[in-house]
């Protein structure tokens, strides 16, 4: 890997500012006045516990759910808890759970994503004018460059539901990319991907950085969260344990206490087994918490 870290952004408007976001559900706390920003070029890492509140602080911050309390401004605008009016102000995401049109090819897919951005109204669409055919073009263009940056062009034509996960997953960022963001939010974008899958996430990853796209990444996965981002935040609780760069956090006692279990120990970027006894175990350790407190998969 060859990229370098964003120099941290000082004194500019962050992209996204969340600002003492609270959710409760009844009398269910999930996310208690949480702080973050994002700068533009940032990437930054999500971590926590299962149940840590981690998909709901996304939800409040793309309009899925409206914050008990809160705000969340990006470029400096408050934004309405609409997921919509979210996805047009800049911002795009990718679930836990693969969400695409599975009976759709990759290319439609992709179209879909780009809703948001193309203006012709329906009388136009209906009538299929100069104006929107050449809208359609113009889309469909965007959409296949999408598709060769995320290297799938080949399979435009292919249903999605037979793309292979690995490549499904890259679809849902291509759609995601669709929106034109400035700030791309991953929601465990290596989720039962091999080594080999997650090493080439990481480089799309950096990639979608050097396009001047700030990306907000939940992972578990600590090897691929250290290695990427410019800073972490933890979440513990609902609560934002500390925030800081992989190193500080590695190094945090509450943060090794309450999470990692033991210190996380970064390995060699050498090619790790996809199977067998020590990549099973590798797997594991780079996956801490998982298991550590029941969470339902409701609203991921
Ligand atoms: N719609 C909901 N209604 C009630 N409780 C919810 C809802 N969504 C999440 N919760 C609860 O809020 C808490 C935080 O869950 P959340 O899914 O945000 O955690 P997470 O950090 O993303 O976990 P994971 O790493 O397992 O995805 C959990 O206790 C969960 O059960």
């Amino acid at each position: 890997m060859t990229e370098t870290k964003a120099t941290p952004s000082t004194g500019t408007t962050p992209i996204l500012q969340a600002t003492g976001v609270t959710m409760r559900f009844g009398g269910l706390t999930a996310v208690r006045s949480v702080d973050l920003a994002v700068h533009p070029g940032e990437i930054v890492g999500l971590i926590g516990p299962n149940g840590a509140g981690k998909t709901t602080f996304f939800n409040c911050l793309t309009g899925l759910y409206i914050p008990t309390q809160g705000t969340v401004a990006y470029q400096g605008t408050v934004l309405p808890p609409k997921p919509h009016l979210v996805t047009q102000a800049g911002i795009a995401r990718t679930f836990q759970n693969i969400r695409l049109f599975a009976n759709m090819t990759v290319l439609e897919n992709v179209l879909v994503g780009r809703h948001t951005r193309t203006k012709e109204g329906l009388w136009s669409a209906l009538l299929r004018g100069p104006g929107f055919k050449r809208a359609e073009e113009a889309s469909r263009e965007r959409a296949m460059e999408l598709l060769e940056f995320t290297g799938l062009a080949h399979k435009a034509d292919h249903l999605s539901r037979n793309l292979p996960y690995g490549e499904q997953r890259k679809l849902e960022i291509a759609r995601a990319l669709a929106s034109d963001p400035g700030l791309l939010l991953l929601d465990e974008p290596t989720a039962g991907m091999n080594p080999q899958e997650t090493r080439a996430t990481e480089e799309l990853v950096f990639a979608i950085r050097d396009r001047g796209i700030a990306v907000l990444v939940i992972e578990h996965d600590m090897r691929f969260i250290f290695n990427l981002s410019d800073r972490v935040a933890v979440l513990v609780q609902g609560e934002k344990l500390i925030e800081g760069t992989a190193e500080v956090v590695q190094a945090d006692e509450r943060v090794i206490a309450a999470y990692l279990g033991t210190p996380f120990e970064p390995t060699p970027d050498t090619a790790e087994p996809e199977t067998g006894t020590s990549g099973d175990a590798d797997a594991a350790d780079a996956h801490p918490g998982q298991n550590s407190t029941a969470a339902t998969e409701d609203e991921q």
